[in-house]
């Protein structure tokens, strides 16, 4: 399906919607994938719908499941999440209601089911009359229930049970669309510097106290609209990735590996810090490990990149040792819900276990190749504690030659802030 080449937005809507809830694909993939076929004029919105579909879905589904008798499936499937593509335009978007319900009708032609037209038009139509009453009908109904979240019901019960007080917070945080940060290189200009520059395009932005490259823009903006920012001096990074860099303390000479590294936006931040580390990066997706390249050629930095599991370190690091490692260990995600809300949908309860166990294999691993006195910092973007506290607290009681630095950090998402995240600080004795 994702070879056809669609001319109307809504059905490409349509398609990676589909992919995504019928196929597995992560949302930025499939998008990605189909990126040829959307004009650049077209991008944002396509983008708002799609990610915006994911944020929201129990409620659209809600909608069509409370007006169609019978839902879409088979080879027709597609056309239910076009309906859900129509209903969203009509709610959070600023796109007319008549123009919003036409264009989505026009585009059951590109999917080629001309035949269903007056179905998927009547639908959307029904909705429109009954726009008050269901919305009435979605709060009502699901007063206590977790569709009302807008979170599948195994996740909030995680999440509810780490965090029997925030969990509402967390939640909410969720379900916003996430603030954009940038990390200043600041071998180039000091956040106040840079601010400047971003005022004299007019784009607004806030400092952060606790860090000092980290700046908030007020309202997202296209990386291309950031002064110098082919030439590397400014990184779209998440506050609470930025801390990475900071814990793991890099200094120039020393042998660092960046495990886990693709597309490398911490990677650049250690090089940043230390210019003249030797740094070796390393992923096992081969596409992403191409990114780290990219990105160290924006920034024009030199690091060695490999492809590499982190399951079998002997066959890529042939006995070489590090001072300091950082392991950005693969994981839930779950801390950065609001940025890929698909990641809601793909994963399962089951897969929690399962990314413990790789964590904790990956950890032991790479443990080994970590010199004495030498640093490893743990991190996740996950906020579940099986995969950090608990998984820390796992290894310190396996490894006696192991020593918990200061305390264990756990970022929450908030609203302005930064994603949940999470980092130990682990130091080495002989
Ligand atoms: C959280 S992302 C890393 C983000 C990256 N450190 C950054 O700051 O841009 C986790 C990465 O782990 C990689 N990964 C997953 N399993 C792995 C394994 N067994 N060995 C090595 N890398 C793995 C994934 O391909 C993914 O790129």
């Amino acid at each position: 399906m994702n070879k056809k080449l669609h001319s109307n937005i809504r059905a490409i809507c349509a398609q990676a919607i589909f992919n995504v809830l019928e196929d597995g694909q992560s949302l930025s993939t499939t998008l990605m994938l189909s990126s040829h076929k959307i004009a650049e004029k077209d991008r944002a919105l396509v983008q708002e719908i799609c990610f915006g579909v994911m944020r929201v879905l129990p409620e659209l589904n809600f909608y069509i499941h409370t007006l169609m008798s019978k839902v879409l499936t088979g080879k027709n499937r597609v056309l239910h999440y076009l309906l859900l593509v129509g209903i969203y335009q009509i709610l959070y978007t600023r796109i007319p209601e008549h123009a919003a319900v036409g264009e989505t009708v026009n585009a059951v032609n590109d999917l080629k089911k001309s035949a269903l037209k007056g179905l998927v038009n009547g639908v959307l139509r029904e909705f429109l009359r009954q726009q008050a009453s269901l919305q009435q009908k979605f709060i009502q109904d699901n007063k206590q229930q977790t569709s009302q979240t807008l979170h599948p019901s195994w996740l909030l019960n995680r999440i509810k049970q780490a965090y029997p007080q925030q969990w509402q917070n967390i939640i909410n945080a969720n379900n916003q669309k996430p603030p954009m940060w940038l990390r200043v290189n600041l071998n180039h200009y000091s956040v106040s510097e840079y601010q400047q520059l971003l005022a004299e395009q007019q784009i607004k932005s806030e400092a952060f106290a606790d860090l000092p490259c980290a700046i908030r823009l007020l309202s997202p903006v296209n990386v291309t609209k950031l002064p110098y920012f082919a030439e590397g001096v400014v990184t779209v990074q998440d506050l609470s990735a930025q801390y990475a860099a900071y814990l793991l303390a890099p200094k120039n000479g020393e042998q660092i590996l960046d495990m886990c590294a693709a597309p490398g936006g911490k990677t650049t931040h250690i090089l940043e810090i230390a210019p003249k580390a030797n740094l070796l990066a390393v992923d096992v997706d081969a596409s992403r490990a191409k990114r780290i390249e990219e990105n160290l050629a924006r920034l024009k930095q030199v690091a060695e990149v490999k492809v590499g599991d982190g399951l079998t370190p002997e066959k890529w690091c042939s006995g070489r040792q590090f001072d300091r490692i950082l392991l950005d260990s693969p994981c839930s995600a779950t801390g950065v819900i609001r940025r890929h809300p698909d990641i809601k949908w793909l994963r399962r309860d089951s897969d929690i276990v399962q990314l413990t166990e790789l964590q904790h294999a990956i950890l032991t691993n790479i443990w080994s190749y970590l010199k004495t006195d030498g640093t490893l910092v743990y991190a996740t973007c996950s906020i579940l504690p099986d995969e950090n506290k608990f998984q820390i607290e796992r290894f310190l009681k396996e490894n006696s030659n192991a020593q918990l630095m200061g305390d264990m950090k756990q970022f929450l998402p908030t609203a302005q802030g930064g994603d949940g995240f999470f980092y130990a600080v682990l130091k080495k004795s002989s």
